[in-house]
């Protein structure tokens, strides 16, 4: 497995894939996009921080690449969706940097409010300009929040304890847990009306892309003071700059921009604003601790398949993960079972469990199923990550449910897919601790082993119907390795499910269509 580092990431992070076995790194930092575009396809794990841009072209090259893992937090430099159709699994390393970040947000807000900046800069000049520079205090002031999520949150309780009155707006947090961090949850306009400063910790996506603009602006206490730590379109720089030249806005502390680096913008060139090159999370502590997480995440994915910190895979990691694994394995060989014996349009899929595995994740046990169905349909790889995708391209209709039913095995996997024609039913169960069986399909009961080359034969009961069949795999030197004989009534529809040594090539098949009594015969691979 080949790992891509093309962005400064901390040693730690480099030794853990160096000293990986079954893993090769390169570390290529400031890479164009065309010389990433180039040699991207060599590589099966891409390690990065927010300068390496992972847009559409890049995964439409990255033939081989199985996991972008971002040593941070934003996600907004990896084209997510071109990620997650190709089946790549994008993670990030939530937390690593939280206390980094809110520390810098904290220090450019004390920065701003007495104009350490531009009074260094000052003095640097041999000035001595002390009435100009004097300041205003944060104590008995209010700090509007705005997105309270990890970083959001230290900066409230590290504030609250400058003696600040907090308030904050985030759609996504219960009062309940804001009021444990002692806060009030306010709407937006709220925080807007009433914040002293405002500092802004959300993600980038559609609806705080240009949050502080005009119209926002416009609502703002005279003399707000207004802090970026999060990402630079969150601010229409334009309009900020406009209402700072006003004195609406009494000044800006900006440590991310639209474009990076910004050049000498209306924003930056402005005295009242001061200004870091995006290093929130620029602390060797958080450096360190992100690299680590990021190179262990990837190398876990690789070499055992460990979902950690995915924005786009259910995460299944350590003990969970092996109580789960055997149910994975399961679930696909059933899915490729009736993958390969279904042959109309599937409109939907239902999964049910029952049993001790309804005490885990069902998630990715659904998932593993529709990976294993969908992998001999369709053209492109089909795994974890983009097997719901693909389903829903498909207009396949879900479900999972979790049923108590009194059935005689341990746990029971019920999947049933409902085709343009009729509906199909497989259950599997596990046989001590990780064997897995199909135990129904259809109407007919048995031990079925799903494993290696398989031929399934349908037909009837009759009188020396299974002498036939072996002997006509007999003179093709086909070798049964295991035989499983089902039937409805005695006499009536029955299944042959056979495991052979080797592949039954065509020819074979064909004579045992010809049998009498067998309806079809059909080679089946898992
Ligand atoms: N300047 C820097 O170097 C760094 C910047 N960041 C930025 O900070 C952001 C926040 O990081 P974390 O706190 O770790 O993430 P987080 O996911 O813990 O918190 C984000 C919070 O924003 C809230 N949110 C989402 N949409 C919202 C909306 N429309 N209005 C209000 N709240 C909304 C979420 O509910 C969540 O609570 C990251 O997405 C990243 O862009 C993160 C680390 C370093
Ligand atoms: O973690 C984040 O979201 C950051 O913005 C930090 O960015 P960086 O790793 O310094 O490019």
């Amino acid at each position: 497995m080949k790992v891509l580092v093309s962005d400064n990431l901390s040693e730690l992070g480099v030794q853990i894939f160096r000293e990986a076995e079954g893993i090769e790194v390169d570390v290529k930092v400031g890479l164009s996009p065309d010389d990433l575009k180039q040699i991207i396809g060599q590589y099966h794990g891409l390690a990065i921080r927010g300068a390496t841009k992972v847009t559409a072209d890049i995964i439409a090259a990255a033939d081989n690449l199985k996991v972008v893992g971002r040593a941070g937090t934003g996600l907004d430099n990896v084209d997510i969706p071109a990620a997650s159709k190709r089946g790549i699994v994008v993670m990030n390393t939530p937390g690593g940097n939280t206390v980094t970040t809110a520390e810098h947000t904290i220090s450019m807000m004390m920065a701003l409010a007495r104009n350490i900046p531009q009074a260094t800069s000052s003095m640097k000049q041999g000035k001595w300009e002390k009435k100009k520079f004097s300041g205003t205090e944060l104590f008995n002031k209010t700090l509007g929040i705005v997105g309270l999520g990890k970083i959001g949150s230290v900066v409230a309780d590290r504030t609250m304890g400058l003696g600040m009155r907090v308030v904050a707006y985030d759609p996504f947090l219960s009062e309940e847990q804001a009021k444990q961090m002692g806060i009030r949850l306010c709407t937006l306009q709220e925080v807007f009306k009433e914040a002293d400063f405002l500092t802004l910790h959300v993600p980038l996506t559609d609806e705080t892309r240009n949050l502080i603009c005009e119209k926002n602006i416009s609502i703002m206490k005279d003399g707000v003071r207004i802090v970026n730590c999060s990402r630079g379109p969150v601010i229409n720089e334009d309009d900020l700059a406009a209402a700072i030249e006003s004195g609406k806005v009494a000044g800006a502390a900006v440590d991310v921009y639209a474009v990076e680096p910004p050049g000498l913008t209306r924003l930056v060139s402005n005295d009242k604003v001061i200004c870091t090159p995006h290093l929130g999370a620029s602390t060797q502590e958080a450096q360190d601790n992100v690299a680590v997480a990021v190179a262990t995440q990837i190398r876990d994915y690789l070499l055992d398949g460990t979902i950690r910190n995915a924005v786009n895979a259910p995460a299944v990691a350590g003990e969970a993960l092996e109580n789960l694994k055997p149910y994975l394995d399961l679930a696909r060989r059933l899915g490729s079972f009736l993958g390969q014996t279904i042959q109309t349009g599937i409109k939907s899929v239902e999964a049910q469990y029952s049993g001790v595995v309804t005490d885990m994740e069902l998630k990715p046990i659904t998932t593993s199923f529709l990976t294993g169905l969908l992998t001999p349909i369709v053209a492109d790889e089909v795994n974890q990550v983009n097997a719901p995708m693909v389903a829903k391209e498909r207009g396949i209709l879900m479900s999972e449910t979790k049923v108590s039913r009194g059935e005689d095995f341990l746990s029971l996997l019920r999947f049933t897919v409902v085709t343009e024609r009729r509906e199909h039913l497989v259950e599997g169960t596990l046989f001590g601790k990780s064997e897995p069986r199909m135990v129904r399909y259809g109407p007919f009961r048995g031990e079925f082993d799903l494993s290696g080359n398989l031929v399934l034969l349908q037909g009837y009961d009759k009188p020396g119907v299974i002498g036939k069949v072996g002997t006509a795999l007999g003179a093709k030197g086909v070798n049964i390795s295991h035989f499983q004989f089902a039937r409805k009534i005695p006499g009536g529809e029955a299944l042959l499910f056979l495991n052979t040594d080797s592949r039954v090539e065509d020819a074979a098949l064909d004579e045992l269509r010809s049998l009498d009594y067998v309806e079809s015969a059909r080679r089946l691979t898992i």
